[in-house]
């Protein structure tokens, strides 16, 4: 086994230009280009880690800032240091005595938290040999226990009740895994129905995805009622009444708008709306979700949930899909956290993963929660989106609407090398060719 010691961290403003075609559309987010502040940390043995966190373009540059006022604390600790105490090095990191002030725990400092966080992980699971989500399953529960920092949650979830989950959950556990590598975990697409598109194409891609075994689907809504009811009509009788549907709305309404609205959508029958107001609204969630439960539609949120502590409160105001993010939270510690208190408050975890790289990461936490965790597939599903994945070393395999159990070592972010020279930002080559989005000086406001 090697032990390495971190000599270097690196990191590159990568940015891809899918709002030109309107890819990753939504109410909120009309022209996304999905991009990473992407880091690479270098060893004294050579083995590397590859780590990223998602954004949405602009601003790429404020989180590649924060990730280097973060990189002292990395280099120079040794693989060893870092996890044989990993939750202590969480807080270490998110807690820096004077760093805090810019979170504490989320915004720009918290995406950049994660990004190092995501690479020392993919480092890990390099150093043992092994994919991430393997690397978690052979754990021992205490060591998994070890690596969540309970400061803020013991209200909801002790080290002792998390461990117990874990202990309890290791019945079958052999089945469950043996049946991930036969079938993979199911799975969801977002890409037939961005906001952006038009009929004609969302019922092409839906025509495709229906022909390549999808059964599970999400439209964006929110921008416009009677556009939302169209589009909602065109999907829902493509799919049929058996296959399911999702909707989401991305914070674009108030808390009574949003009643309003999903009331006047309920004829399509909607497993969930996601994200129907301000994703720091627990309470307006939590009166949304009563208000459509007797139409049978659910609440699902957590994409821009920003820490463990805000999770625990939606979980303890009410039910809803938690939807885990594996670039919002601090990478795999803090989503450990949440995937156990969902468990201890029993509902679905769906993670998100509209972004680039973030199907990569998240398959493999969601791999884990169904192994270790929650031993269940009720409800519960990973969303996937179809961009950008031949960027990446190790892309997801989906085969039938499911993830396939990656069988690379690490946490299957590593892009390639081509990739990120060319989409720098802004010296590659794609934004050099890139005229038609002119940058706005700052000096003309
Ligand atoms: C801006 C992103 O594409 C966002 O719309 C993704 C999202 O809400 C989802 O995947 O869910
Ligand atoms: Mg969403």
């Amino acid at each position: 086994k090697m032990l390495p010691r971190i000599v270097k961290l690196a990191v590159t403003d990568v940015r891809f230009p899918t709002s030109l075609e309107q890819h990753g559309s939504d109410a909120m987010h009309t022209d996304p280009d999905y991009s990473a502040a992407y880091v690479v940390i270098d060893t004294d043995c050579g083995l590397k880690g590859f780590g990223l966190t998602f954004t949405l373009g602009k601003g790429t540059e404020i989180v590649v800032c924060a990730v280097e006022a973060l990189a002292r604390l990395v280099v120079g600790k040794s693989l060893q240091e870092i996890v044989s105490d990993f939750g202590g090095f969480y807080r270490l990191l998110t807690s820096e005595s004077q760093l805090r002030w810019l979170g504490p725990e989320k915004g720009v400092i918290h995406l950049a938290s994660a990004a190092v966080l995501n690479a020392v992980w993919d480092l890990w699971a390099r150093a043992e040999g092994k994919p991430l989500w393997k690397l978690l399953v052979d754990m021992d529960p205490k060591q998994i226990v070890s690596c969540i920092d309970f400061r803020y949650i013991t209200d909801a979830l002790t080290e002792e009740e998390a461990l117990d989950i874990l202990l309890k959950a290791r019945e079958g556990r052999k089945q469950r895994e043996d049946q991930m590598l036969r079938e993979g975990y199911p799975a969801y697409t977002t890409s037939c129905a961005w906001l952006g598109y038009s009929d004609e194409l969302l019922t092409q891609l839906c025509a495709d995805a229906l022909g390549n075994g999808w059964t599970k689907f999400k439209v964006k809504v929110g921008a416009d009622l009677e556009d939302d009811r169209r589009r909602c009509r065109l999907i829902r009788e493509m799919i049929g009444p058996s296959n399911t549907l999702m909707m989401d709305a991305n914070q674009r309404w108030d808390v009574a708008e949003a009643i309003r609205w999903v009331s006047s959508l309920a004829d399509f029958k909607p497993l969930w709306i996601e994200e129907p107001t301000c994703p720091d609204d627990i309470l307006g969630h939590a009166a949304i979700s009563k208000a459509l439960a007797p139409l049978g539609i659910g609440v699902a949120s957590g994409e821009q949930c920003h820490n463990r502590v805000m999770f625990k409160q939606f979980l303890q105001a009410s039910a809803l899909f938690v939807q885990i993010d594996s670039c919002r939270l601090g990478s795999v510690n803090e989503n450990l956290a949440v995937l156990l208190m969902a468990h201890k408050f029993q509902v679905p975890v769906c993670p998100h993963a509209g972004g680039v790289g973030l199907c990569e990461l998240v398959q493999h936490l969601i791999l884990f929660d169904y192994i270790c965790v929650s031993g269940s597939l009720a409800n519960r599903m990973c969303e996937y989106v179809d961009h950008l994945h031949e960027h990446f070393a190790s892309p997801v395999v989906i085969r039938n609407g499911h993830y396939i159990a990656p069988e690379d070592i690490g946490y299957s972010c590593e892009m390639l090398e081509s990739s990120v020279q060319s989409h720098r930002y802004p010296e590659g080559d794609v934004w050099k060719a890139n005229t038609s989005k002119p940058e706005v000086k700052m000096d003309t406001f």
